[in-house]
């Protein structure tokens, strides 16, 4: 009753929109809008890039976009903690040695030995997977515009699903060395039990707002014991764990002989992290629990950020016809002056068009969109735009603050237009590009995608790779020779006659109403249609 009603919020200054119920405060607003961003976006307008809202029962939380308040909170580790409700999901999913779990200098030995291993030179001995992937997934979508599965009158196919099959064979073979055959259809037990996952964490309501906000109040013993009942979730829950451990432990102990006995072995991230730990000094190393712990955090960390963000690049080109031109104009010319026939990596990454689209893309779509963190002690956050306080108060900085969510970017560092999807932003010259680099907080094009600091996306480089060449194939290439060295006549007469034959589109609004599709929130963000259905309706056609 104290901590609610009687202690001042160090927060009450800070501007904010005013709370819609006392039960849910804005967190029904903020996390559940029938398209993400709606209230979101207009507070961030209103407020700027720091402002306060309210949590259940009236407790202040805050928003953070703003650059320098991201930056701070995510670099300090010690002070900005994972938040109770996020620990114990971890905890139920996968366990305690899990990376997202641990914190201090236990998270900087696991992500030394881990780090390796995610190394860019292990990255880039992965696209003769990646593109073994793609080249199973136009098979596939060859196969179901033949037999016709078709969505309505539009002609529309839902691709969503076969983008997730895609990702979780790439996280398989790429990250965890671990072949799921999901776009074969012939799911492993481990993959049904992924998809469970998935499905349960899809799923948000007024009722997990509240579980969330009282899980911090509840005794760590009878918390415990209410784990254990026998609820479907959480059967699915412990099920999931007890496969995965299971995997996990057998596909470390298998490329950890590989590596005793000197054996080449495949080149995906789980043998490069064996191999990194064994090299690593004593008191340094991973046990081998630890290592197994960290096998299925790739694979939750992995496979559905990277369908997502895959959903929404496929979605963005099939909404611009001309976007669509120009890429496969810079694919032709790619293909034409690459010496020796082989269209490598370095090619792929040099392609204006193509990196922008993917930039957007990721901006735009991050996929997860936000986060949270507690002050375990009182902490002071730098604002790189001041805050105007209820009280009239200039302040460059906030301090004392519990809750911060870190969501997306905003005007400030991306200009009036940062809500429209304009891949020209990375080409052209531009007056935001000084506070842009300025943020510099996110690994990757200053982008908050991947977040920063100590705790940023280990994958990041995967997920960007394998998104390169899966755009790439997917927009030019419905066959891709099966050799990983390619002729340039080859590739051209392939090319040329494939971007002459294909194209994406979207189901028109008039005659296709309930395919149209509006982004959705759960953890991570979905494309999904008027049914609130995850799915991707494109119509894929000859020209
Ligand atoms: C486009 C795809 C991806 C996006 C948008 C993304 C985004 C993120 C974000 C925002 C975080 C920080 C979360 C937080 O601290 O609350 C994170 C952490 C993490 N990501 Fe990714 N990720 C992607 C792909 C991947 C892939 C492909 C892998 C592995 C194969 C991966 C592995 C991880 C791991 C292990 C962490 C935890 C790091 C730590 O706590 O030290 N991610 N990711």
């Amino acid at each position: 009753i104290h901590r609610f009603f009687l202690k001042r919020s160090p927060l009450a200054h800070i501007p904010g929109p005013p709370s819609s119920s006392f039960i849910y405060g804005n967190l029904t607003q903020l996390l559940l809008p029938h398209t993400y961003g709606t209230f979101e976006f207009s507070w961030q307008t209103t407020f700027g890039g720091l402002y306060r809202i309210k949590g259940p029962f009236s407790s202040d939380r805050l928003v953070i976009s703003d650059p320098a308040a991201l930056k701070a909170v995510m670099s300090d580790t010690q002070t900005w903690r994972r938040s109770d409700q996020q620990q114990y999901s971890v905890d139920m999913l996968i366990g305690k040695k899990a990376v997202f779990y641990i914190e201090g200098e236990e998270h900087k030995r696991v992500r030394n030995v881990m780090n390796a291993a995610f190394a860019p030179v292990v990255i880039r001995g992965l696209p003769p997977v990646f593109k073994g992937i793609a080249e199973k997934i136009a098979n596939r979508w060859e196969d179901m515009l033949v037999s016709g599965v078709k969505l309505d009158a539009s002609g529309a196919m839902d691709i969503y699903p076969s983008l997730h099959d895609a990702t979780l064979d790439a996280v398989g073979e790429g990250a965890m060395g671990y072949e799921f055959h999901s776009l074969e259809n012939s799911d492993s037990e481990l993959g049904a039990s992924h998809r469970n996952i998935i499905a349960l964490s899809g799923v948000r309501s007024p009722f997990h707002i509240l579980v969330d906000a009282i899980v911090p109040y509840i005794s760590p013993t009878l918390l415990s014991l209410a784990l254990k009942l026998p609820t479907p979730a959480f059967k699915v829950l412990q099920k999931n764990k007890e496969l995965s451990k299971a995997v996990s432990s057998e596909l470390i102990a298998s490329q950890q002989e590989i590596v005793r006995i000197g054996a080449e072995g495949r080149r995906d991230v789980t043998y490069a992290l064996v191999k990194a730990n064994a090299s690593s000094k004593s008191g340094h190393q991973m046990s081998d629990e630890e290592m197994a712990q960290q096998i299925p955090s790739l694979m939750i960390a992995g496979q559905d950020t990277t369908g997502n963000t895959l959903s929404w690049a496929i979605y963005r080109l099939a909404s611009s016809p001309e976007l669509q031109e120009k890429i496969r104009a810079e694919v032709l010319e790619a293909c034409e002056s690459s010496p020796g026939g082989d269209i490598s990596l370095n090619t792929i990454e040099g392609m204006v068009w193509l990196n922008a689209f993917l930039k957007e893309t990721l901006r735009l779509h991050p996929g997860l969109p936000m986060s949270d963190r507690i002050a375990s002690t009182d902490a002071v956050i730098p604002v790189s735009q001041p805050i105007i306080t209820s009280t009239g108060e200039k302040i460059t900085e906030a301090s004392r603050l519990p809750y911060p969510f870190p969501p997306t970017q905003l005007a400030y560092v991306w200009g009036p237009d940062a809500h429209e999807f304009k891949p020209e932003r990375w080409i052209e010259p531009s007056k935001w590009a000084g506070n842009r680099s300025a943020s510099n907080f996110g690994p990757y094009a200053n982008l908050s995608t991947f977040f920063g600091g100590a705790r940023v996306c280990i994958g990041w480089r995967f997920a960007y790779v394998l998104s390169l060449i899966a755009i790439l194939l997917f927009s030019f290439a419905w066959r891709w020779p099966t050799p990983s060295t390619y002729s340039v006549t080859e590739l051209q007469i392939l090319f040329t006659e494939l971007v002459r034959r294909f194209k994406f589109a979207l189901p028109p609004p008039e005659t296709s109403p309930e395919l149209q599709v509006r982004m959705s929130v759960a953890v991570n963000m979905i494309p999904v249609i008027k049914s609130g259905k995850p799915s991707l309706p494109v119509i894929v056609e000859a020209i």
